[in-house]
Order: C-alpha cells, then sequence, then structure tokens
C-alpha cells in the first residue's frame, strides 16, 4: 500500500481560497498513491484561532467539494485531514448557525464521502479551540482495502485510551492529521511511536509546516510500523512523504507478539 502524506505549509500570507486550490493540485499530482493524507485545519491553520468561525464552513462546503475532485481526479482514497465545520443549529430551523466543530473528511477514489470525524479531545485548556469548537463523541473507522483506518486528531495523541477504543473497533492504520508546535516536537514523534508499538499498528501522522499566529509548526510528518520502526519521517518544511507499507505486518505482529491479548480488562480500584 503506498500512502502520501502532505506536509503542508500553512502560513498567513496565503489566502485560504489559494491554499485551497494548491492543496487540491498536490492531491491530484499524488495520482497512483492509494492513500492521500492532509493536515489538521489546513485552509486556516490549527493556531488561527480568530479565523475559526469567519473561516467556517458547512460540512459539504468549499473544502468539500475541491477535495471529492481532487480524490476522484487522482483516484485515491483522501483523508483531506480537517476543516472548522459550522453545523446547523439545534432546531434545524437556520443552517449554519450551531456549534463548530473540528471535522476530517475521507474521501473514496470516486469522490464519494466515506466518513466524517469530529475531533473528541480539543486543544488549548480553557481557551482558543477548547472553548470555540464542540468536542465530537464518536468514533470512526473506515475500511479500505487491505486495512481498516482509526481516526484521530493532533490533541487525540495524548490520549490512548482513545486508539485503544479504535483497535477494539477494528483499526490497523491510525490515520492522525495536526496542526503540532515546533516547541513540542519531541513529544509529537515519541507518542506517534508509542501509539504504534502499544496498539501495533500503523501510524500515519501528517502535520504542517509554516508559521501561523506566531505559532511555527513542527512538520516532521511521520510514518511508523507496528514495530515502532520509523518507515519515513518529514523534515521542517512543505514535503509530500510518500511511503510503502504493508498492511499484513499488523496482524503478523499481532501474531508474534500477542500483547493485546494479556490485556487486563476491569480492574478493582484501591480498597481504602
Ligand atoms: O498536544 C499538543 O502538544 C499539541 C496539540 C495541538 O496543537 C492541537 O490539538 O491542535
Amino acid at each position: 500500500m503506498r500512502a502520501s502524506l502532505i506536509q503542508i505549509a500553512v502560513d498567513e500570507g496565503e489566502s485560504v481560497a489559494s491554499r485551497r486550490r494548491r492543496t487540491a493540485a498536490l492531491v491530484r499530482e499524488q495520482a497512483g498513491a492509494d492513500l492521500v493524507v492532509l493536515p489538521e485545519l489546513w485552509t486556516t491553520g490549527a493556531f488561527a484561532y480568530e479565523a475559526f468561525g469567519p473561516e467556517a464552513e458547512p460540512l459539504e462546503g468549499p473544502t468539500y467539494e475541491a477535495m471529492a475532485k481532487a480524490a476522484s481526479d487522482a483516484g485515491v482514497w483522501l483523508h483531506a485531514g480537517s476543516i472548522p465545520e459550522r453545523t446547523a443549529s439545534g432546531s434545524g430551523s437556520a443552517a449554519g448557525d450551531g456549534p463548530l466543530y473540528n471535522t476530517s473528511l475521507v474521501f473514496s477514489p470516486s469522490g464519494d464521502l466515506a466518513a466524517v470525524y469530529r475531533k473528541i479531545h480539543r486543544f488549548g485548556f480553557d481557551q482558543g479551540e477548547a472553548v470555540l469548537m464542540s468536542a465530537g463523541r464518536d468514533l470512526v473507522t473506515v475500511r479500505l482495502p487491505g486495512t481498516t483506518l482509526g481516526l484521530a486528531t493532533c490533541y487525540d495523541l495524548r490520549f490512548p485510551e482513545l486508539f485503544r477504543s479504535l483497535v477494539d473497533a477494528g483499526a490497523e492504520t491510525l490515520v492522525i492529521p495536526a496542526g503540532w508546535p515546533e516547541r513540542r516536537r519531541a513529544h509529537w514523534t515519541l507518542l506517534a511511536q508509542a501509539r504504534a508499538v502499544e496498539n501495533q499498528a500503523f501510524v500515519l501522522a501528517c502535520g504542517t509546516a509554516g508559521t501561523h499566529a506566531g505559532v511555527p509548526q513542527a512538520g516532521h510528518s511521520i510514518v511508523v510500523d507496528p514495530w515502532g520502526e520509523v518507515l519515513a519521517e518529514a523534515g521542517a518544511g512543505e514535503e509530500v512523504l510518500t511511503v510503502d507499507f504493508d498492511p499484513a505486518k499488523v496482524a503478523a505482529t499481532r501474531e508474534q507478539f500477542p500483547a493485546l491479548k494479556d490485556r487486563m480488562l476491569g480492574l478493582e480500584p484501591p480498597r481504602r
């Protein structure tokens, strides 16, 4: 299976429309890959909090349209990263005035929507995304020929229980679009390898390059195999990271070193 992770530079000097066109062209250039992955919130930048509201889109907005077309033009599965999604209001009476979500979209090679994942763990403690966006509640897996993807986004990487739940739901390849900051790059690499080793799964983690809202991005998108080996790692700048991997390695690793079978669930709490 061939995956291409497009580590887009998200700099303030470029308009959202220009970056959308440029990204669609980069996706088209990946014809021949099986799966293409984009980063988190690449239209606005993950730290450009002031842009979330103004640039928010309905699910089937301009990014959806451009990415559905790019996926079908290239004939690839496309994890189109995430967008700031403006949902319809709760009453359904007025479209587009409901809560915001950090929403990932996955398209099939014919350009059909295959999955929607709304980021569960919001970043920022009491600021930024944590107050501007609502939290998703649903685990999402996507069946591709040869592997099952488990979806997570950026800060989710710090929550191992989410990934265990995805594995329990059948995930073999964990796909993590991100807008991870340079100042915590060591955590990014370490956590990507940890999630791969503990879940005996491939990890495809695609970040952004550039600087927006004064936050330099880590880049260093990374692909890790179920044994924890780094198969490929990008540098700091804009880059397409292409890697060939064998999805059968998940079952082989789980069979040869069956640690997942030794989980002890439902332990007793400490006695007082
Ligand atoms: O957890 C981190 O250090 C970065 C998370 C983040 O930037 C995000 O989720 O947008």
